[in-house]
């Protein structure tokens, strides 16, 4: 569903920007000049995911419009063009998710970051580490008015048990001096455990002496904070240790991913197979390995054009997704797939394989007007014992021999163990 984003300002061009990034963000856009027009729109029953509020409007010259905002439940993000200590201390007062000097153009980057971050950061759980509940109340507020999911824990012990109940823990932000398990006892113990793709820590100290930092990061820690801090400080340093997160996410699922088709590449398949097999194995499960692979493709790029070839390849991994979704799928290289599969008994795998196998054959492939037909031959080995290169070896000889038996079907290796 669309969320709603309220814009406050009473310049034009900047309204117009600013209601671009949310445009860009999939927001619905309402935009305000002036107090009296926020209070009117606010008198209705419209919900707003998030405003960005000027601090000086026309009619409201001091922040008023940010109090009107904020009493109406809404996480309100300040842009100002002043930006001097008072007004930062009088921005600061009120519980605002950040505020933006209007500087220049990074102004209005960095508020696509804090709006895009604000839609997604539920999906980040936080856990706050601290015996003191007035500096981890203190912390919880400033993490729940950006949206994270907020768990805590009053030492490393307690801290350990939640990590394990809950899922979804990406940041752990410590103290260092607890009972029990002190900061850097839970980091040493959370290194062993997680990652550093996996888990962020941050460490926080108020005592004096400056090697803490050095010593939490030393232990496996990725940041420090020293406390007091100032709340402009926290979040640069939370927002910057999530991002990190989710950039090395999102460039581990693109080394996994075939960019064509959108299905497990080589690599991904290898490791993910491996780790299956020796399940399936184990426990019995019936399964079968199938190598598949499009019938005289070249053809289908000669006649109709590499782009027709690449769409044919994006229906194939469509159809496989439809008929042998459970399974783990890859796009091996060129038009060569493969599909690790379980299911009740041979003769029921081998039927979903032959349905992907015909709806293929019977598609009406149109790709710029023009009509494509296509087949795919299949080689597939049932219940194996053997090691994954070793049935993938049997599996493209029976792919080979669908091949010289005509294509369009499926052979059947034997099982060698
Ligand atoms: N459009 C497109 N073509 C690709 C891609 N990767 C490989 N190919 C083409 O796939 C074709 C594979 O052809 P061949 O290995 O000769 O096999 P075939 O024509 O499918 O014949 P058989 O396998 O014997 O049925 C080659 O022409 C490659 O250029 C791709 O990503 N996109």
């Amino acid at each position: 569903m669309e969320q709603r984003l309220l814009v406050i300002e009473d310049s034009k061009p900047i309204a117009r920007v600013i209601g671009q990034i949310g445009k860009a963000l999939n927001f619905q856009v309402t935009v305000a000049t002036t107090l009296a027009q926020v209070e009117e729109i606010l008198q209705g029953d419209i919900e707003f995911f998030a405003a960005t509020i000027d601090y000086s409007l026309p009619d409201a010259t001091h922040g008023e419009a940010i109090d009107c905002v904020l009493s109406h439940g809404i996480p309100g993000v300040v842009m100002t063009g002043k930006m001097d200590d008072e007004t930062r201390q009088d921005i600061l007062s009120r519980p605002v998710i950040d505020y933006i000097p209007k500087e220049n153009s990074q102004a209005f980057l960095y508020l696509k970051r804090i709006l895009h971050s604000q839609l997604n950061n539920h999906q980040h759980g936080v856990l706050v580490v601290d015996d003191s509940s007035a500096a981890r109340n203190h912390i919880v507020e400033l993490l729940k008015r950006r949206n994270f999911s907020v768990y805590v824990a009053s030492n490393g012990v307690k801290a350990l048990e939640v990590l394990q109940q809950q899922g979804g823990i990406k940041m752990v932000i410590t103290d260092l001096e607890m009972p029990e398990m002190d900061g850097i006892g839970l980091t040493n113990e959370l290194r062993k455990l997680y990652p550093r793709d996996q888990l962020a820590i941050v460490g926080i100290s108020g005592a004096e002496n400056g090697l803490h930092s050095a010593r939490f990061i030393k232990n496996g820690a990725d940041d420090f904070l020293r406390k007091p801090f100032c709340p402009e400080e926290f979040y640069c340093r939370i927002t910057q240790n999530i991002e990190n997160l989710s950039n090395i996410e999102q460039i581990k699922k693109a080394a996994n991913t075939d960019f064509l088709t959108g299905l497990a590449n080589r690599r991904s398949f290898f490791h993910d197979a491996d780790i299956r097999l020796a399940e399936y194995i184990k426990h019995k499960t019936p399964y079968c390995l199938a190598m598949l692979d499009i019938d005289l493709f070249k053809g289908i790029n000669d006649k109709y054009g590499h782009d027709a070839g690449d769409h044919v390849l994006k229906l194939v991994a469509l159809y496989m997704r439809k008929h042998l979704g459970k399974g783990s799928l890859a796009r091996l290289g060129g038009e060569e797939f493969a599909v690790l599969l379980t299911g009740e008994d041979e003769d029921q795998l081998f039927g979903k394989l032959d349905d992907f196998r015909r709806e293929v054959s019977v598609a009406q492939i149109v790709f710029e007007q023009q009509h494509i037909s296509v087949t795919v031959s299949l080689g597939a080995i049932f219940n194996s014992n053997q090691p994954l290169a070793r049935q993938l070896h049997l599996a493209d000889n029976a792919l080979y021999q669908a091949k010289e038996n005509g294509r369009n079907q499926i052979a059947t290796s034997g099982v060698d163990d």
